[in-house]
């Protein structure tokens, strides 16, 4: 039982979150999405709000129950560009600051995208897919008689990636590139081919355009190898800028025109590699990594109006941030606390917005509070404030858990490992509380100090839980993360382990009732961890990777996993794909195991989880396995399912708890 104080389900609707803030030219104006649950659609919603930026004229610009999003300024700051389905599907408008007036631009049956501004403000760039008709296979069988009721057509697949986790069967045809006058009119499309072309920008003279493009010859069997490529739209003419192979992403032109800023790697073909900054000469075409000095993965990158320097975004020990990097490489950290209007696990997110002089907007998280509206002045010594606070009234009536840092040392070999504990809100040291070990995904990502509804729900039933940034995790430098590269799951196990000595030492937690869960990648390390340990009473195993031989030949992105995360295919070095399964592991498993996962996960499968579920049966095991209706990989993607997940791990555990 929920104590009706604390902070639990129902609560979710009354959250509003900020994302996506977008500063004026001048720095005066920002436009962010405010995003709430709707609980009877069970669905979200995102409005665009207007505010100043020093806190005053705050208002709506859009209201009710349909979707805004893609927000962008045109370079003289009296108009901006944003997509919604505010007339049934999703389509381009554009907003005059003015006559406070809105008009549509497009009305395509597929969404357009990734909307960029010609430097005069007359045009905009962006990017729509173009279906392609299929030279598959056609049965060749007489037509149904007038009346007859035959079943319908088969689906005939001949690609490789066929399916998307979250888009479903996917369509045949290719994302392309489109112009379109900033006051409507017919679009013209730039690009063509059977190549899928993506992060468009205008250079300032208004006549070129930079994009990214894999033209690979398999491009499918070859992901990870987009290039970036120059087009005079005037003439047509197209060339090719980055030589090496990517992969290589969102070219920036600098507002002088000088260099062109992009973010990639030099592929060495493992599951990670550090993402950094290349620095361009647009006249000689040398390039330069302007982030050698740098640790953390860079993105999201913007040129500074002076084209002195580069705003990027990356992730620091848990935390998402901004950073700012000359053209000799020497960086500062800008701004911190970066946040999603995410209601799952505390993944990292959020995104900032900076004007021509510097002033800076982003969304804000801290353990204890969801994504708000933050800014920061140009000069120096300025401090970020908050200028919205959507969320006070809800906290200030509902109790959350407090969310405390630690970090332990790896009982294997030199590396520090960081993690977080949620004490259930009205929290008592003297007792002794069940502890929950809750494992993230990806593997290559992170959790952090980012308030998080998934768990604070767990916490609400009277669990301690723990999460942490096992090896594999980004945010600490690329040799913490490439650990695993090849090697996973493998001594991230033994930190996930050390960091559950280091919590059950604190002396609030019951030995006897630990346990287990995590989702994904986290579900491979709840699995792997069970066949290595009795220690915890119950174990919840959601949308896991059991067997990595029928992953890569099943999963959604199976050209890349097979290529990235394993040396050789799955039928030339079968004990190496073995070897790292968590099925290997499965005769050792005593843990009463519940599998929950969504019924259209085509990231990790169902076929993953049903292994599991058989092999635990064929065990003698105690195990459900729980399917979740209309979800794939991302099950907080409804309110609904998001409850459920929580209602089914924690009432899992409460069975086994004493
Ligand atoms: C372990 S297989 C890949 C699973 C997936 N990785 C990327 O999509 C994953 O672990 N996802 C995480 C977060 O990205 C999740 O929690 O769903």
């Amino acid at each position: 039982q929920v104590d009706e104080n604390h902070f639990d389900y129902m609560d979710l609707f009354d959250l509003q979150m900020v994302s996506n803030p977008e500063i004026s030219p001048d720095g005066n104006t920002i436009i962010y999405e405010r995003h709430q649950f709707d609980v009877m659609t069970d669905r979200r919603l995102v409005n665009l709000w207007q505010i100043s930026f020093d806190g005053k004229d705050h208002y709506p610009i859009t209201s009710g129950t349909k979707n805004y999003g893609n927000v962008s300024w045109s370079p003289q700051g009296d108009k901006f560009a944003f997509t919604s389905n505010q007339d049934g599907s999703n389509q381009l408008y554009v907003y005059w600051v003015k006559s406070k007036t809105t008009a549509a631009l497009t009305n395509f049956t597929e969404s357009p995208g990734n909307i960029s501004w010609s430097p005069d403000g007359s045009q905009l760039l962006f990017s729509k897919f173009v279906s392609e008709l299929s030279k598959a296979v056609k049965p060749g069988i007489p037509a149904p008689p007038t009346g007859a009721q035959w079943e319908k057509e088969a689906d005939v697949i001949d690609k490789a990636v066929y399916r998307r986790d979250g888009g479903g069967y996917v369509q045949d045809g290719y994302s392309h590139l489109f112009i379109i006058s900033a006051e409507g009119g017919t679009a013209r499309q730039l690009t063509s081919g059977s190549h899928q072309y993506g992060s468009p920008s205008w250079a300032p003279d208004g006549k070129h355009i930079l994009y990214t493009v894999n033209k690979s010859k398999n491009a499918e069997l070859d992901p990870n190898n987009e290039q970036i490529f120059q087009q005079n739209i005037i003439t047509g003419e197209v060339e090719q800028l980055s030589k090496e192979r990517g992969p290589f992403n969102s070219p920036k032109i600098s507002p002088d025109g000088k260099y062109i800023a992009y973010t990639g790697f030099k592929d060495r073909f493992v599951g990670y590699q550090l993402t950094q900054l290349y620095l361009m000469d647009r006249d000689n075409k040398q390039v330069e990594v302007l982030s050698n000095n740098f640790t953390q993965d860079i993105s999201s990158i913007t040129w500074s109006k002076d084209s002195k320097s580069i705003y990027f975004r990356f992730d620091e020990e848990g935390n998402s941030k901004v950073g700012n990097i000359d053209l000799k490489g020497n960086s500062t950290t800008v701004a911190e606390n970066l946040g999603s209007a995410s209601i799952g696990r505390p993944y990292g997110g959020g995104s900032y917005s900076v004007s021509d002089k510097g002033n800076l907007a982003f969304s804000h998280v801290t353990t204890s509070t969801p994504s708000e509206l933050a800014v920061l002045g140009r000069k120096s010594n300025s401090q970020p404030k908050l200028l919205t606070s959507l969320n006070e009234n809800l906290l200030k009536s509902k109790k959350t858990g407090n969310v405390e840092e630690f970090w332990v040392d790896s009982s294997v070999d030199g590396f520090k490992v960081q993690g977080w504990i949620i004490t259930p809100p009205n929290f008592d040291p003297s007792k002794k509380y069940p502890m929950i070990l809750e494992i993230h995904g990806g593997p290559y990502t992170n959790y952090g100090s980012r308030f998080s509804p998934e768990l604070q729900f767990i916490a609400s039933r009277g669990y301690v839980v723990v999460y942490t940034n096992p090896r594999g995790s980004t945010s600490y430098g690329e040799d913490f993360a490439a650990y695993i590269n090849h090697n996973y799951p493998s001594e991230d196990y033994n930190d996930l382990m050390d960091a559950t000595e280091y919590v059950v030492d604190q002396g609030y937690v019951d030995e006897n009732n630990l346990f287990i869960t995590g989702g994904s990648g986290g579900g491979v390390l709840t699995a792997w961890s069970i066949g290595k340990t009795d220690r915890f009473k119950a174990a919840v195993v959601a949308k896991p990777v059991i067997n990595w031989y029928s992953f890569v030949l099943t999963a959604d992105g199976s050209p890349f996993f097979s290529k990235y995360w394993f040396k050789d295919k799955p039928w030339e070095s079968p004990e190496d794909y073995l070897k790292y399964s968590p099925i290997s592991l499965v005769g050792n498993v005593k843990t009463p195991t519940m599998l929950l996962t969504g019924q259209e996960d085509y990231r990790t499968p169902m076929s993953e989880t049903e292994q599991y579920y058989s092999a635990l049966k064929l065990q003698g095991i105690d195990a459900v396995m729980v399917r979740i209706a209309g979800s794939g990989h991302g099950i907080a993607g409804k309110p609904s399912n998001l409850f459920r997940k929580v209602g089914y791990i924690t009432n899992w555990f409460n069975k086994y708890k004493d």
